[in-house]
């Protein structure tokens, strides 16, 4: 069963808290989560992966405590972070793609060799021997992405992908996130981003302020967001 349970987290950082008791079940395909800065939406995707443990509570994905069994965790979840540099390690393409294969247990060739075939699946064989500094920021966000296909986790969590891109480049991600086979929670300020989704999350000071279909919940976020910039503005 594909499900993401987080059952009464408290979480802390440095003092700060972040979720006082925050319960959620996830089960849908493709979950988008939206919510003002600081409203905790970093923080869930990182308890979601187990980058970071809850004072209280558990954080299960498909079973698998993530913040203690990170070996499972790796298996699982994959993130993609809003900045590719924050990721990419290595100087060439392909070895980048393999490194996580190999993290994973992998001999070196057949890690290369599975780096390959995912380069292969995604039409960009030639940028194999590719310098990863040599790509533009969409193309190594894509490398990103590639390293985390390479390792077949069931859920593939996506922080602010869009940021930073131009709008073909983002269109481009956009259609990539839409053809996973993998189940998807993407953390977006850009609710357009977000209307054929199965679920919305409104995250609020690290309350659920709305979790229900996107034509329920993006509309009255929207309304809420125009109306402090209208305040902002005076
Ligand atoms: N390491 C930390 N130490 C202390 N406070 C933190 C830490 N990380 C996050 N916070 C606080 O937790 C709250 C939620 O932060 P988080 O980054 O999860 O929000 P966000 O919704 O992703 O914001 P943004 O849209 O700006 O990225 C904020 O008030 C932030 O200041």
């Amino acid at each position: 069963m594909h499900a993401i349970d987080i059952g009464h987290v408290t979480l802390e950082r440095d003092g700060a808290r972040i979720f006082p008791d925050l319960t959620l079940r996830l089960t849908e395909r493709r979950i988008g989560v939206v919510g003002r800065n600081g409203a905790g939406k970093s923080s869930l995707i990182r308890l979601i992966t187990g980058l970071v443990a809850p004072q209280r509570g558990q954080v299960r994905v498909n079973g698998i405590e993530v913040a203690k069994d990170r070996t499972g965790a790796l298996a699982t979840v994959g993130l993609l972070f809003q900045n590719p540099d924050h990721q990419i390690i290595f100087p060439v393409v392909r070895d980048e793609i393999a490194f996580g294969l190999e993290q994973k247990g992998l001999k070196r060739a057949e890690a290369l060799r599975r780096a390959e075939a995912v380069l292969a699946a995604q039409g960009r064989s030639d940028w194999a021997d590719r310098l990863c500094h040599t790509l533009s920021q969409g193309q190594r966000q894509l490398v990103c992405l590639m390293s985390i296909l390479a390792m077949e986790p069931d859920w593939i969590l996506f922080d602010e992908p869009f940021n930073s891109l131009d709008l073909p480049t983002a269109l481009a991600i956009e259609a990539r996130i839409a053809a996973l086979a993998q189940h998807v929670v993407l953390v977006t300020h850009d609710p357009a981003r977000l209307t054929g989704f199965d679920r919305i999350l409104w995250l609020e000071a690290g309350r659920i302020e709305a979790d229900g279909p996107p034509a329920e919940v993006l509309p009255r976020y929207i309304a809420a967001m125009e109306a402090l910039a209208r305040d902002a503005a005076c």
